[in-house]
């Protein structure tokens, strides 16, 4: 995509927390958008963005100097009105009344709140696998108002769910539809936002539940890999099965999966047929050229012990996802390890690419 000289301005809600922190170093010098309004809690609005996140700022880069002084905004869509794009990265209790008010005020919002994820009228877009998704869009706005000519929410999903959606679509793509699905994952303490776990909790040890989760890798799953009808206005999900089992590790970013799983056709690809297969992968944000989309969608490594989160979870600025270890599964086809960035492509980065595609794919216009 080429760089604009009318770059879209963008509101960010939720603009302090772990997510939000992403959003603004991603869009701080970004060629498309550039940083309009700010909002988060009441505890913020009217602080300056520097004041609000004092001794909350996570990142090893500093607060970028233009957004340092402005002026935080409570979140109501009248605060947001010049905002030509909407990121939200609120909490799910906020987020259920202030993403549909904005939608109502004819704001585009792109969320990463579970709330609306599984919503019929709501694209849920992992922006390396179903962009063609973003065409519910005018069933969205045309089902809920003859007034919404631009307002939409699109989500982006689960942080888990997002890891390992670009290996099996490859995986379908290449050799059909998939049967089973297990997955167990080794998430990040940044997952449950900030503070998140104490550290009398998660250093040491590892905690075999997360709230819901398992239930949102099942479900999102298969709204991801299923496809829109002819009309573009309902999803046909996918059919294959998929089990989840979730735990919280001592790692500061990066959710680890290790997946198993099986094919309908017999007999199975091979190991080195899934390696080209996943290797070969692209998706249209990279066809489109958007600015976020990584150079490849999926790395796949040959190291018998990568990846890592310490070592690979920045790679592509955690753009695109890592895949190791792929080798025969005994009791199912194949298994392998995926390793992404929760709180970039499986957060902010994710958002933000969704935002590109529907620019190029003219929804922002
Ligand atoms: N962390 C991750 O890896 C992922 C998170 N998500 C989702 O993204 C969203 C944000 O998560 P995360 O950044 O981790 O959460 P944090 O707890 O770190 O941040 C929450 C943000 O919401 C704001 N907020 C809280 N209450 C209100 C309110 N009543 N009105 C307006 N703003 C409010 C906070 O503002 P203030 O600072 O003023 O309190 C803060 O900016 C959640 O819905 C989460 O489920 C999705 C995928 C991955
Ligand atoms: N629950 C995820 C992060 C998250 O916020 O998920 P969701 O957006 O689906 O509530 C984790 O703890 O790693």
């Amino acid at each position: 995509m080429a760089p604009s000289t009318n770059k879209l301005n963008v509101g960010i809600l939720g603009a302090t927390g772990t997510v939000g922190q992403r959003f603004i170093l991603l869009l701080a010098e970004h060629p498309n958008f550039t940083i309009h309004t700010l909002g988060a809690s009441s505890s913020s609005t009217g602080k300056t963005y520097k004041e609000a996140v004092l001794g909350r700022w996570k990142q090893s880069r500093a607060v970028p100097a233009h957004v340092a002084d402005q002026e935080m905004k409570e979140c109501v869509a009248k605060n947001f009105a010049q905002c030509d794009v909407v990121f939200s990265g609120l909490d799910s209790g906020p987020a259920s009344t202030v993403e549909p008010e904005f939608r109502s005020a004819n704001l585009r919002v792109f969320s990463n709140a579970r709330n609306y994820r599984m919503d019929p009228l709501c694209p849920l877009v992992v922006p390396l696998v179903n962009t063609s998704h973003l065409d519910l869009i005018p069933h969205q706005r045309a089902s809920l108002s003859p007034q919404l000519n631009q307002g939409f929410i699109v989500c982006n999903a689960n942080c888990s769910t997002t890891g390992i959606m670009p290996p099996l679509k490859a995986l379908m793509d290449a050799f059909g539809p998939l049967d089973k699905v297990l997955v167990s994952t080794l998430q990040a303490i940044s997952g449950a936002g900030y503070p998140g776990l104490s550290a009398f909790d998660v250093h040491d040890n590892v905690v075999p539940y997360i709230g819901s989760e398992e239930e949102k890798i099942e479900s999102e799953s298969k709204k991801i890999l299923g496809s829109i009808n002819g009309p573009k206005t309902a999803f046909d999900e996918a059919q294959c099965t998929i089990s989840a089992a979730c735990n919280r590790v001592p790692v500061l970013d990066g959710h680890m999966e290790c997946v198993s799983l099986s094919f309908q056709r017999r007999p199975p690809p091979s190991v080195e047929d899934v390696k080209r297969a996943l290797h070969d992968f692209r998706c249209e944000a990279q066809e489109l050229g958007c600015h976020s989309a990584p150079a490849q969608a999926i790395t796949v490594h040959e190291e018998v012990d990568r990846p890592q989160p310490r070592l690979d979870r920045d790679h592509q600025n955690g753009s695109g996802v890592n895949v190791g270890r792929v080798r025969p599964c005994p009791v199912l086809d194949i298994k392998f390890v995926v390793l992404s960035n929760n709180v970039m492509i499986g957060a902010a980065t994710s958002s933000v690419m969704n935002a590109e595609v529907a620019l190029a794919k003219g929804y922002l216009s």
